[in-house]
């Protein structure tokens, strides 16, 4: 259902993203008939905000530069009560990551946060080690974490790795499945925020029910592709040729 949901919707995406995926996020958006558009330039966020139906910021190579253009979108993005999706990438690895991470959650009304375990242990102030961009060894109740976390900001939090939880603080749900090798094919989980966008711009009835699907759709996804690639390089392609062959 989910990407029959986004192809008869044909959201535009707004990607303030990182360079490592920017290409990754943009084809696989378009293979599912979205269209994104990767716009950072602080002259021009507000206008395609505006016309666009969802927005995404990304942490990943965050700089000076295009933390201002989050800020200014997701402003606008409110104003309009368009969605907005945080994904916090590495906020544990650097004190600018988590600053900036810390300013974006006060100063933005996030419809989602979609983070790993990580990012979520920076984000509540857990002490666990970082490993930059990548989750690490986990030492806390994620569930818990992520639970707290949805009631403090007011919204939906999704937290990925060999189980995803996904809650809005009251319900909360465990999704299992997918491959191993996810974690190693580089924009796994900056692309599932990207569809958390596309997702929620579609206009679904029940916005939690449609991430929870999401998230199982995308574990098959993964298991799809990772029956027809001999190896990690066949695995990266077969993930976008899943979502243009609708696999649900
Ligand atoms: N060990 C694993 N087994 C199965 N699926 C996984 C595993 N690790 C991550 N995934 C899946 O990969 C996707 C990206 O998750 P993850 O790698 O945690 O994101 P991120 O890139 O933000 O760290 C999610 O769909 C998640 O369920
Ligand atoms: C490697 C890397 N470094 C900065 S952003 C980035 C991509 C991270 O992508 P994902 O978290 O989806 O694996």
């Amino acid at each position: 259902m989910t990407w029959d949901t986004i192809r008869a919707k044909k959201p535009i995406v707004h990607c303030i993203t990182n360079y490592v995926v920017a290409n990754f996020t943009a084809n696989a958006l378009l293979a599912l008939h979205a269209s994104p558009i990767m716009a950072d330039e602080l002259l021009e966020v507000e206008d395609v905000t505006t016309l666009s139906d969802g927005l995404l910021l990304n942490i990943g190579t965050l700089n000076e530069r295009t933390v201002k253009s989050m800020l200014v979108a997701g402003k606008k993005a409110n104003d309009l009560h368009k969605f907005v999706v945080l994904d916090p990438v590495g906020c544990g690895a650097s004190a600018y990551r988590k600053l900036v991470t810390q300013q974006l959650v006060q100063e933005i009304q996030f419809s989602m946060i979609r983070c790993n375990a990580g990012e979520l242990a920076a984000l509540s102030n857990i002490d666990n080690m970082s490993r930059g961009v990548d989750a690490g060894d986990v030492n806390y109740n994620i569930t818990a974490a992520a639970e707290a976390l949805a009631i403090q900001y007011q919204c939906i939090v999704a937290v990925s790795g060999e189980v995803d939880i996904i809650t809005d603080g009251l319900a909360t749900s465990q999704v299992t499945g997918g491959h191993r090798w996810m974690e190693q094919v580089t924009g796994a989980g900056c692309l599932l925020s990207a569809l958390c966008v596309a997702v929620l711009a579609s206009s679904p009835a029940n916005p939690l029910q449609a991430i929870v699907a999401l998230h199982k759709d995308y574990k098959k996804m993964a298991e799809q592709a990772a029956l027809t690639s001999p190896a990690l390089g066949d695995f990266h392609y077969s993930l976008l040729n899943q979502l243009h062959l609708g696999v649900n």
